[in-house]
Formats: C-alpha cells, structure tokens, sequence
C-alpha cells in the first residue's frame, strides 16, 4: 500500500467554512451537549465505597419493589401519554440530545391493558417471544408512578435530557425489572446502554432503600473491549449521580487494588474478568443481573473459555442474564438459550438489518489504488466530517494515517496494536471533536457511541453483514441522520449481494444486478461468519455442541443449588 499513496499527491482538505457548524463541534467551541464525566472516576470510587454504609433506608413513598426474591408487582397502567420515537423511522435529531418531537399514540378506547400493550408495541415495531411479558413503558414518568423509582434516579434519567424511551427501554427496562432472563436485539444507536443500566440501578437502589441490599458484587456489565465496558461506564455515572451505590471498570489498575466485595456494579470485558474469576480474586456467586452486551460478540469462539467460565460463577439462584446486540445470529440464541430461565425475546424492528436513517451506498474503485482517489473525491464533494473509516488491519490503519497525515488531513488512527492509554486518547479526541477522521479496525466498529458522527466509510470491504451492521451504525445513531460509504472492488463481489441486500432492506438504491449476483457468491460471506481463526467448520460445530453441554451441565447444577435454597437446606 505504501507505494500506492506515495504514488499519489496532492492535498485534500476540509473545507471549514462549509463544515462551519462541525468544526465548532470538534475544536469544542461549543459543546453541544452536557458531556458525561470522565471515565476513570469510573474506576474505584473509594470515597462512594466508603459512605456505602451509610446508604439511605428511608422507604420510598408508594412504590412497590419491582423485583425481590422472584416476587414482581406490577400495577396498574397510569394514564400519561404516549410519543413517538421510533427508531426504524426516526426524525433527526440536532447534537442537543433530545428525541425526536412527540407524537400522539392512537387512542385506546377500550381500558384493556393487554391491548393497550399491543398497541405500543405495534407502534414502537417491537415484537416480543415468551409467557407472560410485561407491559411497555408508555414514558419516562411510569418509572415513578408505576415502578416507583426514586425521585433522585428519575431526575438523572430527567436530566440526560431524553423525552421519551426508545422502543427497546421501552420494553426491556420493564422486562428486566421484572426479574426476566433476556434475549434484546434492537437496531446500532437505539439506546440498549440505558435499556440494561437503567432497571440494574433502579434494582440496586430499592434494594439499599429497603434495608435489603447485602454485601458483596451484584451486577456485572460484560462487554467485549475495555473501551465498551469504559463507555457504558460514561452512561452509568451519570445515572447512579447521588445514588451512593458504587461502580468499578475493571482495568489492570482496579483488579489489583478493589475490594470486588464491596463494589455494587462491575463493567467489564471478558477476559480480565475471568481472569479474576479463575485466580479467585473475584466471587460471582451474589452477582443478581449479568448482562451481556454485544452478545453475539461474547458468545463467538473467541470468548468461549471466559464466557462459560463467568456464566457458571453466577450461582445465584435468582440471577437474571440479559444478551443485547443489534445482531443475534440464531444459533447464539440457541446456544444462550440452553441455559438461561424462560427467557422473552424482545426485538425491534428488523432482525439484522441497518438502520434506515443512514443513506448507504456502494462505490466501485477499481483496484486498490482507487481507494485513496474515491476518498479524496468524497471529502472534496462534501463528505460530512466527523468521519469513522474502517481498515481490514492495523498494519493498513497505521499506513493510511500516516499517508493521510501527509496530506495534511486532521487524522488519527485506532488498532489494537496500541497500548490502552493511546486507544483512549484517540477515542477521546475524536468524541471532543480534536479528530475529524478517525481511521479505525473492528476494535471501535461495535457499540462505540461518538458524538454526531456523521459519515462512515468502509475503505475496506466489511468481512460479514453483522461487521457491516455494526460499522455503519456508529453513524444515525439515536434518530439522527448519517451516510455510510463503502468501497468495493472485483475482488470483493463475493460478499457484495448480502450488504447490497442490506442496503436495498434499509431503504438505500443499490443496482439490480448486486442483488441478482450468484447465490453461492453469498454463501463464501455466511461462511465468513463462522469464526476466523484456524478451526474448521467441523471443529467449530462440535466446539459448539461441547459448549452447549458445559453450559447446560452448569445450568443443571445451579438448577440443584435453587431447588435446595428453595427448600431451606442451602
Ligand atoms: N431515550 C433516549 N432518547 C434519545 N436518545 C437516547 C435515549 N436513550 C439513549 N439515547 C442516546 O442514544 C445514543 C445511542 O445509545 P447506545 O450507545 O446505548 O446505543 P446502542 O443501542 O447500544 O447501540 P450499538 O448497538 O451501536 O451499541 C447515545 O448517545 C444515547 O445517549
């Protein structure tokens, strides 16, 4: 590659006047938003451990514990209502945080509360699988009225400045309240960080209100990179503000230094945390929630020793494990399924598609030379910065950001080869607006929220649907509108059908002839889906039965350690 963009010369730059509003954003002249608190007060709140004990008892005025020892009251709908914010057809949204302008929910005339659910549902574009599914919340305000979350917890959410719930908190934060194993798959940027941190922390604090809350950890957050499990970490801060419960990342720094025992919620990635379960410097076995977020991503075979191994340490009898992701192959559902309790599936939207709010289009450049021509030809028609370009390698982020440097565009670049001090500050510059185009690997192509990005480009062809899903949905996120672009090449027509289907799903113009490629064209992408390492196909589906097995033998024995502590003898 290197010859290919020596070969080439002249400068591309934005143009700041035209980007006037964008430059404001990322120069920081005037944060749009309220920015969330830096992460690494995430990391071991010493003085927030200390006043633990000291946790409010005060019991709260009309409220009904949502889940306590498998018991869940659910009461009568309150009347309030309802607005639209639908991610599948979502307004635009400005940088200020705010949803989309409500609307009216057709009137329900009839007082059923079942049809009244169907109905949000139906609006909303959720769809739900299982017995006995809790209603939808209708606003924001029943997190009072009906589940009666503190006034301290209700005015954080308040002041994250959303009007309305997305259709997965929607659904999900009444589920999870409710003590219910979970399956959640809702469209990139919809908002499942808050649809899963929000009912942990209204359980956590009902627990500590009602004199109920024992030692020891009780909410794990899993996520597959420190820089997720750092981010959700960004989202929790600003909900558990004055709530006196006590937060840890876990980094190399807080394993070594944090009494596990005395922390409430944990947000971490798989590896570490496994590490400190086989070691035994963490104990599981009170752990009440355990949700995984970017589930499909945990549940491959990468993951697979430290995933089982975090999965049989939650004893609890009455753990509740939640799989979120905007893409869940079936056979990972399957797989979870074996093992966790009546679980409901919640969906919205389309399974597996990309968000429609995001205008998508494939651009042929020929070979690989054409990529850094097509580039600069789409910065200088007017590409919208902040842009996230993803590369197959580090070795070919490290190449273009040095050629891209030279060229004197406002760069940086994101891989895995960089230590994690590096990794942060590249996702801090360009959250804060310092970078305009980030130059980044899979390592940021799922669940990473930056702020207003507003173009995608896939420099390299995606290697699946899902890696495409997920990279193009860290634009239009949250209602907002974006433009994903993705280069292809005579090489990459293998894998074109299925994104061009994706595109043509989501509403986007793709040729006929793209949907029309060869059938066995697809199937080289389904294959890519399996896991890219040296086993075979075989090998992969007999791991996979072996694990179903583990898992299940597990789920028996904590099936055993219930029905004794249902019985007293434990
Ligand atoms: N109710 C809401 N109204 C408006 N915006 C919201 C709401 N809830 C969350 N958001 C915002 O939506 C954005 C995306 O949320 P989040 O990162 O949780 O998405 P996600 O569904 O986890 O996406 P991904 O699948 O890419 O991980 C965030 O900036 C968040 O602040």
């Amino acid at each position: 590659m290197d010859s290919i963009f020596a070969a080439l010369s002249g400068g591309t730059h934005f143009d700041k006047q035209r980007f006037e509003k964008e430059v404001k954003l990322f120069t920081g002249a005037s944060p749009p938003v309220q920015q969330p608190p830096a992460v690494a007060l995430a990391a071991e709140p010493a003085a927030a451990a200390k006043s633990g004990k000291k946790r409010e008892r005060k019991t709260q005025q009309g409220t009904s514990p949502a889940h306590s020892n498998g018991d869940h009251a659910v009461q009568p709908a309150a009347e309030a209502g309802i607005s639209l914010f639908n991610s599948q057809a979502a307004e635009p949204r400005d940088n200020g945080g705010a949803a989309a302008a409500p609307e009216e929910l057709p009137v329900v005339r009839t007082g059923d509360p079942f049809e009244e659910a169907n109905v949000i549902r139906k609006q909303f574009r959720i769809r739900v699988a299982g017995s006995d599914v809790p209603a939808p919340l209708k606003t924001f305000d029943e997190l009072g009225s009906k589940y009666g979350l503190s006034k301290r917890l209700q005015q954080n959410v308040a002041e994250l400045g959303f009007s309305e719930p997305t259709p997965i908190q929607r659904q999900a934060v009444p589920a999870l309240l409710a003590g219910r194993e979970l399956f959640a798959i809702a469209p990139t940027g919809s908002g499942k960080t808050l649809a899963f941190l929000l009912p942990i922390v209204a359980w956590l604090r009902h627990q500590a209100t009602h004199g109920e809350g024992q030692e020891g950890l009780k909410a794990v957050v899993l996520s597959p990179t420190r820089e997720l499990a750092a981010q959700s970490a960004r989202c929790l801060l600003l909900i558990v503000k004055g709530l006196k419960l006590r937060c840890s990342l876990l980094s190399r720094a807080t394993a070594e230094g944090t009494d596990f025992f005395k922390v409430d919620i944990l947000l971490a990635n798989p590896l570490r945390l496994a590490g400190l379960v086989s070691s035994k410097q963490i104990n599981l076995s009170s752990v009440r929630y355990l949700v995984m977020d970017e589930a499909d991503k945990l549940f491959d075979m990468n993951f697979v020793e430290q995933i089982d191994c975090i999965i049989a340490a939650c004893t609890h009898p009455h753990v509740v494990r939640a799989l979120f992701s905007a893409t869940l192959p079936q056979g990972v559902e399957e797989l979870a399924r074996s093992v966790l309790k009546d679980p409901l599936r919640v969906t919205v939207g389309e399974r597996n598609t990309a968000v429609s709010s995001i205008k998508q289009r494939l651009v042929f450049v020929g070979r690989e030379s054409g990529k850094l021509i097509a580039l600069r030809q789409l910065i200088a028609e007017g590409l919208k910065p902040p842009i996230l370009l993803f590369v197959s390698s580090k070795d070919r982020a490290q190449e273009l950001h040095r050629e891209l440097m030279f060229e004197g565009v406002h760069a940086d670049s994101i891989h895995a080869d960089q230590g994690q001090a590096a990794r942060q500050a590249a996702v801090d510059n360009f959250r804060s607006g310092k970078t305009w185009l980030l130059i980044a690997t899979d390592l940021v192509g799922r669940g990473m929220d930056f702020l207003g990005v507003n173009s995608v480009i896939n420099y390299d062809f995606p290697q699946t649907t899902t890696d495409y899903i997920h990279r193009v949905g860290r634009t239009g996120r949250a209602g907002r509108t974006g433009e994903a672009v993705t280069f292809y090449m005579e090489e990459d027509k293998g894998r074109l059908r299925a994104i061009a289907n994706i595109i043509h799903a989501a509403g986007g113009e793709v040729p006929d002839w793209m949907l029309q490629l060869k059938k066995e064209r697809q199937r080289t992408a389904k294959s890519d889906k399996r896991p890219r390492s040296t086993v075979s196909l075989a090998d992969y589906e007999k791991q996979t039965e072996r694990r179903k097995a583990r898992l299940e033998k597990n789920a028996a024995k904590r099936a055993k350690t219930e029905h004794l502590d249902s019985n007293g003898h434990a």
